[in-house]
């Protein structure tokens, strides 16, 4: 992993060095041609024409030094990210809160308090960022306590003006299943997003036992949630390898891929290629079907065994055969794990402990298959125009 991180770095600032050299060249060009245009113009200070290449090259020049100052901020942002001065906002925010709500008492914060040196703080903060990340013990409160999505308010940062989720509330019971429905654009893939923190809400709060998941480094954050969605990311090594991905900064013995896969009805088709677990699935896993990339993403996710799992229209676009092995596999991977699951197709959701409906950014509708169905609201019109042979 760090040498991948590493070899972006190296490639990144290559092209950096490259962007330099050409814009100063691009300078040196746009220089001589600007000063050669002044003498032409000098020479024949009569002619319009010449005038409008002076221009031009002036400009050329003003473009050029845009260029640059690009360039500059671009190494900037990557000597950031690589010397980890980066400051985490979530945490940043946490700390913030805390500090306002005067929950926290002691002489650190006070320091960070003091007006002292900007050096002075930022230790500081790294240093109560620090205490608060291992305090946390993230995976503890994941596997015992629920998740709450509390009055939500969400914004694509693109489109701050277009609310997408408005005040939605969910409770994810720890260890059960819930599953996701509703209408195209109401919102599901967005809570997928926020649960996943790839965003953060705009208003409200989502927590885990009761902590706002903002009080946890987001890199922890991402070891205890799993998603396992309809194209899964595969890479161009072999199958065991990319099994293995699920934990990429731990040593993975072949027993451990192998007990996974087997979990994952994933086994046999993979033992009855050439090189069994070392054969390469190509660029993004193209050699492989859909169902059996799909089965080695929940290798991946049994192996890295997080207790929070999202599955996002898992088993679409799969033939019968192969959904009931994706299927099954995707049984034994949400025993005991608190499960999230999207799914147009209703029928593969009646099990679900609670199925919650997002309609307009909110959830309409919450209870069991046959509680919502005895509602007779939008779930049970949903069920009815998919026109699915419930009992
Ligand atoms: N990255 C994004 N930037 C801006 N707007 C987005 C982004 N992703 C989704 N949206 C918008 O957010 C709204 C909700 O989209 P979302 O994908 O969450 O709905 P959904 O319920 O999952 O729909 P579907 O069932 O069709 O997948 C849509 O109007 C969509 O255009």
């Amino acid at each position: 992993m760090f040498m991948n991180l590493l070899a972006l770095y190296k490639r990144s600032t290559v092209n950096v060095f490259k962007a330099h050299g050409l814009v100063q060249a691009s300078i040196a060009d746009s220089v001589t041609e600007s000063f050669s245009a002044i003498r032409t113009v000098r020479s024949f200070s009569g002619e319009k024409r010449q005038m409008s290449v002076f221009a031009r090259q002036v400009q050329g020049l003003v473009n050029t030094f845009g260029d640059l100052r690009a360039a500059f901020a671009a190494t900037e942002r990557i000597n950031s990210v690589l010397s980890d001065s980066e400051i985490d906002e979530a945490l940043a925010y946490s700390l913030d809160k805390d500090m306002k709500q005067k929950k926290v008492h002691d002489e650190t914060l006070e320091l960070y308090l003091e007006s002292g040196s900007n050096e002075k703080k930022q230790s500081t903060k790294t240093r109560y960022m620090s205490t608060l990340k291992f305090d946390s013990s993230v995976r503890n409160l994941a596997e015992t306590g629920d998740i709450c999505l509390e009055d939500v308010d969400f914004s694509y940062p693109v489109r701050p003006d277009v609310e997408i989720l408005r005040g939605l509330s969910l409770n994810l019971k720890c260890g059960t299943v819930t599953a996701l429905v509703g209408p195209s654009g109401a919102g599901k893939s967005t809570i997928v997003q926020l649960l996943a923190r790839f965003y953060e809400p705009t208003r409200g709060r989502i927590t885990v036992a009761g902590e706002d998941l903002r009080t946890f480094d987001k890199s922890e954050w991402a070891r205890v949630v799993s998603i396992v969605n309809q194209e899964p990311v595969l890479f161009s090594v072999s199958v065991g390898e990319n099994i293995a991905y699920a934990l990429p900064d731990e040593y993975v013995s072949k027993d451990d891929v192998i007990k996974a896969a087997k979990a994952a009805n994933a086994h046999e088709f993979i033992i009855s290629m050439p090189q069994g677990y070392d054969t390469l699935v190509g660029e993004r896993g193209g050699l492989l079907s859909g169902g059996q990339r799909q089965r080695i993403a929940i290798a991946r996710a049994l192996l890295k065994n997080a207790p929070i799992l999202i599955l996002d229209e898992a088993t679409s676009a799969l033939d019968t055969v192969s959904e009931r092995l994706v299927q099954e596999a995707l049984d034994h991977l949400m025993k005991g794990r608190t499960t999230l699951v999207i799914a147009h197709r209703l029928s593969t959701v009646q099990n679900a402990d609670q199925i919650a409906l997002c309609s307009d950014g909110k959830i309409a509708e919450l209870g069991t298959h046959l509680e919502l169905l005895e509602r007779k609201g939008q779930y049970a019109s949903l069920v009815d125009t998919q026109r699915l042979a419930f009992e």
